[in-house]
């Protein structure tokens, strides 16, 4: 597959590393400066930028019929214009807030411990995520999905950085040197707490989903989640 990389930072060099291992081709690398596009020569996109840029470059993809996958984070707002844009123009799109099939599961068990939480009124829950120094947006993506999955699942129905109400899940956002990320989501009652914690250990794992994504994709019209690509 010929791959355009947009965004070459941490995350499109480690793409780059695993696609040539994966004997695919990268005929691309765009960034901030690149004057030209040869949109062409492109089978599938895989967009880790910022969060000011993804929006843009996913919709200039999808204006020259090329599949994207777009792990960027912080330009959810723009989300849905993002769907309607590619419906409208038959095209292809994969956003995941994490790639990794780690954090994947981690998502599923969330959601299912959301279901038998809800009912306990003794426990409230609170979210954790760490990542290194570097991150532009918080809280995380990812931390973003796990309160998304308890909101559907329970009572809650907000999430803040500050201090929770009621019905809201607190989230803890820490910045630390270079770790590549951290989730825990911890219910706490008087007596005792769960934790479940997922710990990435490099980044790897996001950029292997990534490719595994966009080998799916290419060929197929829609909008899409990991939940299609992993068949969960
Ligand atoms: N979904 C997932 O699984 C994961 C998501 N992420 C997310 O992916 C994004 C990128 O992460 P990471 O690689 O660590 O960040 P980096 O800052 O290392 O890389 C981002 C790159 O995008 C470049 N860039 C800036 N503007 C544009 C533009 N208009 N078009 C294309 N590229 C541009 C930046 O250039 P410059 O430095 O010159 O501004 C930089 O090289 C973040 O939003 C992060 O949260 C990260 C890991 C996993
Ligand atoms: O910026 C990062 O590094 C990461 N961003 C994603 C997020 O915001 O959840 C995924 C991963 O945690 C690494």
């Amino acid at each position: 597959m010929k791959i355009g990389l947009f965004g070459y930072g941490k995350m499109g060099r480690m793409i780059e590393q695993l696609a040539v291992e994966r004997n695919h081709q990268i005929v691309a690398k765009v960034d901030v400066d690149t004057q030209q596009i040869d949109f062409q020569s492109i089978d599938c996109a895989i967009d880790f930028s910022t969060p000011d840029a993804a929006f843009d470059n996913i919709k200039s993809c999808i204006d020259h019929g090329v599949p994207v996958v777009s792990g960027t984070t912080g330009w959810l707002d723009q989300y849905d214009e993002a769907v309607a844009h590619c419906k409208q123009k038959n095209g292809a799109l994969i956003y995941a807030s994490n790639f990794s099939l780690g954090v994947n599961l981690f998502f599923e068990l969330n959601e299912k411990l959301a279901k038998m939480m809800a009912p306990l009124e003794n426990y409230r829950v609170s979210m954790e995520e760490v990542h290194h120094v570097h991150k532009l947006d918080a809280p995380s993506g990812t931390a973003i999905t796990l309160a998304e999955g308890i909101i559907e699942n329970s009572d809650y129905n907000n999430w803040t950085l500050g201090k929770a109400k009621e019905t809201e899940i607190a989230i803890k956002v820490k910045r630390e040197n270079e770790v590549p990320g951290t989730h825990v989501v911890t219910y706490k009652s008087e007596v005792d707490s769960i934790d479940i914690k997922h710990t990435a250990h490099n980044r790897k794992g996001f950029a292997l989903g990534a490719l595994i994504a966009a080998e799916w994709l290419v060929g197929k019209t829609g909008v899409f989640t990991m939940r299609d690509v992993l068949n969960l």
